[in-house]
């Protein structure tokens, strides 16, 4: 079984996934964090964003190495590890906020994080922006989030202690330069996360799921 769960920035998709994921006792993914991880990796090189060349070279030199970047499902959340270097704090930061939407944009940075993805063999809860539209259109259940630019600025200010305004244009930014891959499958549910606590979320959407089976 696939579910996705695609929605805008901070609008709950990791939190929720993650807890969907745990009461069905199967792995979720970040696709986020590839997109991230990458940009990351594109900075810590000084690589242009402008043109997947030189970005697509780093990722296969460093998979002929023998350090390649993976993303790693793991029970207590998503790591992103360069070899044995396990580098997902480094990824969450304005900076790679800033630019993470220009390396999304690279087509042939998004068949990479596919193909990353296509890697890994269901069942499993697929979280970000087109999981339900371009990567995972078989998906069995498909949900988007949303919320308001202001609820979800004020949850992100909880995490990073940032001036609420600035965070909030921030956010309408990264939406609109994201709209391209982020709209919603015709066939997901849509549902409003300002509309209740986490907890209230990841139960509606498990409400629209089959039970998992009984031991
Ligand atoms: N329904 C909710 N009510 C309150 N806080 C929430 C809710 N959903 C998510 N959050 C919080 O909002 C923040 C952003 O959620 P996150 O899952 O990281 O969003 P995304 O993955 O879409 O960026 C986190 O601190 C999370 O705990
Ligand atoms: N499937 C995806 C996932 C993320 N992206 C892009 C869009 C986002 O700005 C960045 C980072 O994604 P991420 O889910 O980590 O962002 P938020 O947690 O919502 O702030 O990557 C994408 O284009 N496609």
């Amino acid at each position: 079984m696939i579910v996705t769960i695609d929605g805008v920035a901070a609008s709950g998709k990791s939190s929720v996934a993650s807890g969907v994921a745990r009461a069905l006792n199967i792995p979720y993914l970040s696709s986020g964090l590839l997109y991230r991880a990458a940009t990351w990796a594109a900075l810590s090189q000084r690589l242009p964003l402008t043109d997947a060349a030189p970005l697509l070279s780093l990722l296969n030199r460093w998979e002929a190495d023998g350090t390649p970047l993976t993303l790693r499902p793991l029970p207590q959340g998503n790591e992103i590890w360069v070899g044995e270097q396990n580098v997902t704090d480094l990824l969450h930061t304005t900076e790679v906020d800033a630019h993470v939407s220009a390396a999304a944009q690279l087509p042939e940075l998004r068949a990479w994080v596919d193909a990353q993805l296509h890697r890994i063999s269901p069942p499993f809860v697929a979280e970000g922006r087109d999981m339900g539209t371009a990567v995972f259109p078989q998906a069995q259940a498909k949900f988007y989030l949303e919320a308001s630019a202001r609820v979800r600025a004020q949850r992100r200010v909880q995490e990073r202690p940032q001036d609420l305004e600035s965070v909030e244009a921030a956010l309408r930014l990264r939406d609109e330069r994201d709209a391209r891959q982020s709209a919603p499958a015709p066939d997901a549910v849509h549902i409003d996360t300002g509309s209740g606590t986490l907890e209230q979320i990841i139960a509606q959407v498990l409400s629209h799921l089959p039970a998992p089976p009984t031991e």
